[in-house]
């Protein structure tokens, strides 16, 4: 307990954690140069500081699809929370909700929607979702979100299947039984725990699963049964914002999986502003990749983003102290976001903008 940065999460989460798991979580595609490149794009972002500005009150919160945010950083989606710790999805539901944290759940979440909700106690939470060859477990789970108070879906897109990941091949990394999908049926996820030759586990999985077939048509068809916002993750082109904006999104999440699907595709912070342009207001613009300092939240805000998530680093805190070591790492972002909006005078997000930014 007690990191003072994030790197003190990191090692806390390295030294606690099995070599496999480890790689699992921090690993990326290919020869991990998504997963390089989006921190490289937002370390070459500087900003251009104003001063003279009345900055004595300083609020970092904010409002996403009419709901009301602490501050402009949300959890992104990632399965099975119990790999880092017991508790998993109830412990950082747990963190998320005493805070007014936007919690995104995995449709391959350990714990079950119910029991997160529970634990978030009123505290916004989306409900992330693959599109299974199996069309009606989607649905059951879009319904039984909605009946559990989740307040919008979020359709990942850039999987048509799990990429390869050497760091997993290599591990021989299979979901450990007794850690499961727990809101699919069992029929669904039992090969995520068979070792296989050559693909990881969860590659396999995903080929057996997901359904590579859909096209911007077959969204038509979720939307009609669902009465939830659905937005639209892992956009990186302006083609494609535009395309999700003309096919109903709710909101677009701008991302490259965390560098874990196209190996060579461009870095979010460097796909955003051509998707901002395109989306020109017309839904919320939703980022994540590599996001790590409060300075990144502000940096990507000033390119025009509404919300920026966090992936791995909320599983180091989980995997540090559970509940605890979640809610230390939520304060620990907050505490750096208000104090870049303080030194660089933005006194509210809503006056952060493309003037703060320069390439460097
Ligand atoms: C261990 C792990 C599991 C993930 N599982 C999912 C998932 O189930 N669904 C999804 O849309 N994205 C998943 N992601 C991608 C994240 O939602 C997010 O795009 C990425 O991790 C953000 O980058 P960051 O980890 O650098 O902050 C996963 C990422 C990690 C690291
Ligand atoms: O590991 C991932 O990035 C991921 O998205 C995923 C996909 C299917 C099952 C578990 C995780």
């Amino acid at each position: 307990m007690g990191s003072l940065d994030i790197a003190g999460f990191e090692a806390a989460a390295r030294a606690r954690l099995a070599d496999d798991v480890w790689g699992y979580i921090q690993g990326g595609s290919g020869s991990e140069s998504a997963l390089r490149a989006n921190r490289e794009a937002l370390e070459r972002l500087r900003v251009r500081p104003r001063f003279l500005v009345d900055v004595s009150a300083c609020d970092p919160s904010t409002s996403v699809l009419g709901l009301p945010l602490a501050t402009p950083l949300g959890i992104a989606p990632m399965a099975y929370h119990r790999l880092a710790h017991p508790e998993g999805e109830v412990a950082t539901a747990e963190a998320a909700g005493a805070s007014g944290t936007l919690l995104t759940v995995s449709m391959f979440a350990s714990r079950t929607l119910e029991d997160i909700a529970a634990a978030a106690a009123g505290s916004p939470l989306w409900l992330q979702l693959y599109w299974l060859r199996e069309r009606a477990a989607v649905v059951e789970l879009a319904d039984r979100a909605a009946a559990a108070g989740f307040s919008a879906l979020v359709l990942t897109v850039d999987a048509p299947k799990v990429a390869r990941r050497p760091r997993d091949s290599r591990s021989g990394f299979t979901v450990p039984e007794g850690i499961g999908a727990v809101n699919l049926p069992s029929s669904l996820t039992a090969s995520a725990h068979r070792h296989s030759e050559g693909a990881s586990s969860i590659e396999r999985h995903s080929r057996e699963q997901f359904d590579p077939g859909i096209t911007w048509a077959d969204l038509a068809w979720l939307r009609e049964r669902t009465s939830l916002p659905l937005l639209i993750k892992g956009i990186l082109t302006a083609e494609d914002a535009e395309l999700a904006v003309a096919h109903g999104a709710s909101g677009v999440v701008v991302s490259n999986h965390g560098g874990r699907q196209l190996d060579c595709a461009v870095a979010s912070a460097d796909a955003l502003p051509e998707i901002v342009d395109a989306v020109g207001g017309r839904c919320p613009v939703v980022v994540d990749g590599g996001i790590r300092h409060g300075s990144d939240v502000l940096k990507v805000l000033a390119l025009g983003a509404d919300l920026a998530l966090i992936g791995r680093p909320v599983l180091w805190g989980l995997a540090q102290g559970g509940a605890a070591g979640v809610a230390e790492l939520l304060e620990l972002l907050r505490a750096e976001l208000t104090e870049a909006m303080v030194l660089s005078g933005c006194p509210l997000t809503s006056d952060i903008n493309r003037s703060f930014i320069t390439a460097g």
